[in-house]
């Protein structure tokens, strides 16, 4: 039984970033009505920072115990540590950084490339940091919120077409290398990590994703569209604009 699926289409990339915003921060006030941590994922790429950074000017965000989030990474390009093309590095500049309550330590960053380890490391130390916060029996918490952006071939964090990291089962986490996408070297979470989450939701913004977006509504297998296997337990809603949803039928 697949979970049900939300397809939103928003006017434009702005409207879309604060829209999407706007859920999280409501999903997060919800949630918090009855139970915390919560724990949400956040992503990369340009929608995906533009998201988060409208979170940072929403007045909403101040309705949020953000003592009680987790905040973890869905990838990472495996790059020095500050480095600007670091997702963490442009979600701490986009939002992090601004949000004065959120605990350091419930900020779980993949590890960066310190000139000795290997993004293999990097991925066993987060898998590892996952498993820290997991309940009983499982490899990581429940995330509750999972945000994932999608590239043009139709790739979901950093899982490539193609790429061995799609075949990774058992673990959470996974090493990404000779990536399409630069850097060459990333680590991912793997398929059966996203597809822990409550709820994963697609953000996606303009043409150059509109045939990966109607390929994967039109049921496109994980192999010719790794996002098809970016599916939450309870809902996996896809939040587009007008020019990603252009080649819907
Ligand atoms: O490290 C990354 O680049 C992201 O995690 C990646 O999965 C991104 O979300 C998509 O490639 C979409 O990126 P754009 O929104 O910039 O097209």
């Amino acid at each position: 039984m697949t979970a049900p699926r939300l397809v939103v289409v928003h006017p434009t990339p702005a409207v879309l970033a604060e829209a999407v915003a706007a859920r999280l921060l409501t999903r997060i006030i919800d949630i918090q009505s009855v139970r915390s941590p919560v724990h949400v994922v956040v992503t990369g790429g340009t929608i995906g920072i533009r998201t988060l950074a409208a979170v940072a000017t929403s007045p909403v965000r101040t309705a949020v115990d953000w003592t009680q989030v987790h905040v973890w990474w869905g990838d990472e390009r495996f790059l020095p540590a500050g480095d600007p093309e670091r997702n963490e590095t442009q979600a701490r500049s986009a939002l992090l950084d601004s949000l004065e309550s959120l605990p350091a330590d419930n900020i779980h960053a993949m590890a960066p490339d310190d000139g000795t380890r290997t993004a293999e490391d990097a991925a066993d130390l987060y898998a590892a940091e996952l498993a820290r916060f997991a309940p009983e029996g499982a490899l990581a918490p429940a995330f509750d919120v999972t945000l994932v952006g999608m590239g043009p071939d139709a790739h979901v964090a950093s899982l490539f077409p193609g790429n061995s990291a799609l075949e990774v089962t058992g673990r959470t986490t996974t090493a990404v290398h000779d990536s399409p996408k630069p850097p060459s070297d990333r680590v991912s979470l793997t398929f059966e990590a996203l597809q822990g989450s409550s709820e994963v939701w697609v953000v996606a913004a303009g043409a150059d994703k509109a045939s990966a977006v109607a390929a994967a509504l039109g049921g496109a297998p994980v192999t010719e569209a790794p996002i098809s296997g970016a599916t939450g337990r309870l809902l996996t809603a896809w939040l587009v604009d007008v020019d990603a949803a252009s080649a819907v039928a």
